[in-house]
């Protein structure tokens, strides 16, 4: 059983406290689901379990997963901002992460949000939801025992959706963990849900 445990923790963005007091324990095969105004804190969240900020105070653990490993490399972190190179094709993007991230399941990626007929496309020429799709590709690319989706569902179409909630449902079938900021409700029901402050 593995458990991702965030204890009293507290973040500050420049110099301005953006939530404290958060605490919560996820288990295998368990969703959490953040909720809140702009500016609550909810990408401020992923990026510290993702490593890639600091709490002021608290902790976050992630018990019973690989013991040589930080918690973000065992995690695709998906922010915002799409990870897309723009002179790669879609294949080629792909690649780059499969590199980057040890492996990869490309034909599998292509086809979690039916990017097929687009793998020689360049990436600079995708739409908006197309590169969303891209951007989430990678988690069907190689698997990773934590998500971290902030806004995912945004720019997708209702069959990409669909595409996302069967892999959100298989990642935690399989055991995985997942945290999702949203502000549209999934068609999954979360194991949990945290709403963070009432900043504007
Ligand atoms: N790079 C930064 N430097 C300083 N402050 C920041 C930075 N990024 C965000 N903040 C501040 O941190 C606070 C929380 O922002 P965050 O992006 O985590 O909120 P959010 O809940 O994800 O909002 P939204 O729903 O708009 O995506 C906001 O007050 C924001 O102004």
């Amino acid at each position: 059983m593995v458990q991702l445990h965030a204890d009293s923790l507290a973040c500050q963005r420049g110099g301005r406290t953006v939530f404290t007091d958060v605490n919560f324990t996820l288990s295998s095969g368990q969703l959490l689901e953040l909720r809140g105004p702009n500016g609550a804190g909810k990408s401020s969240l992923l990026r510290l379990i993702a490593g890639l900020g600091e709490a002021i105070s608290g902790q976050i653990t992630l018990a019973g997963g690989n013991g040589d490993l930080s918690i973000g490399q065992q995690a695709h972190y998906a922010a915002h901002q799409e990870a897309i190179k723009a002179p790669l094709t879609v294949a080629e993007n792909l690649k780059f992460w499969g590199d980057f991230l040890g492996g990869g399941d490309m034909a599998a990626a292509l086809a979690a949000f039916d990017l097929g007929a687009l793998a020689d496309y360049p990436a600079a020429l995708l739409s908006a939801g197309q590169k969303r799709r891209l951007s989430l590709a990678r988690l069907a690319l190689v698997p990773r025992l934590l998500w971290l989706l902030d806004e995912p569902t945004v720019g997708l179409d209702a069959n990409s959706l669909d595409r996302l909630t069967r892999l959100l449902r298989g990642h935690l079938s399989g055991g995985g963990l997942a945290v999702v900021a949203t502000h549209a409700p999934l068609d999954l029901t979360a194991d949990a849900t945290l709403v963070l402050g009432t900043a504007r």
